[in-house]
């Protein structure tokens, strides 16, 4: 969360010419309200099944950049479905994150010490993204732009990139 994943897979799309797909924006499509209220009325756990169901059918159907919220990858399938595409980890420490996702507005893992919580996802989740991730990026103290021109050009670099995809 404020790791840009949003803002830069938006941006990524467009320099690369492909269309452009968010998994949380995917989520509220087929559950019909903002991320949010699935939260409450739900809980978490619904809105984890209906992101891996997003993910898995993004992942078959969609040919471009998908941002995926912070916690899919703690799905095994998900994680599972993840190998072979070239996954990109956007690094951010503590404070960029802070900064970025403010008072915590629509994300409800948030919700109390805005600060205590992002450290504790930031610790708990690295491991897995790092193991994911084909290219990682620090975003730290740059642009959006400047960190989606980074991924553009890693992956020019990925070996095998059309087939694997
Ligand atoms: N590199 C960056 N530098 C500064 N602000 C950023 C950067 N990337 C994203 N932001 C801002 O941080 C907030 C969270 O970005 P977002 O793309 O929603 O992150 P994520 O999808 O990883 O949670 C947004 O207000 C966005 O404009
Ligand atoms: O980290 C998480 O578990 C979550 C991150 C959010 O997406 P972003 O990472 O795009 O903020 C969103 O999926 C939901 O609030 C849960
Ligand atoms: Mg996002």
């Amino acid at each position: 969360m404020g790791a840009g994943k949003t803002t830069v897979g938006r941006l990524l799309a467009a320099t690369l010419g492909v269309t452009f797909l968010d998994s949380d924006h995917a989520v509220e499509a087929r559950a019909g309200k903002p991320v949010q209220e699935i939260f409450v009325d739900d809980g978490e756990a619904a809105f984890r099944t209906l992101e891996r169901e997003a993910v898995a059918a993004a992942l078959d159907e969609h040919d471009g950049v998908l941002a995926l919220g912070g916690g899919a990858v703690l799905d095994p399938a998900t994680r599972a479905l993840l190998e072979g595409h070239a996954v990109v980890f956007l690094r951010v420490g503590l404070s960029d994150a802070v900064k970025r996702v403010g008072l915590g507005a629509g994300r409800p893992l948030l919700l109390g010490n805005v600060r205590a919580r992002v450290k504790q996802l930031l610790d708990e989740r690295t491991p897995i993204y790092e193991g994911l991730a084909r290219i990682s990026v620090d975003t730290d103290g740059r642009s959006p732009q400047d960190v989606a021109a980074e991924i553009a050009a890693g992956l020019d670099r990925l070996p095998h990139r059309t087939e694997e995809r």
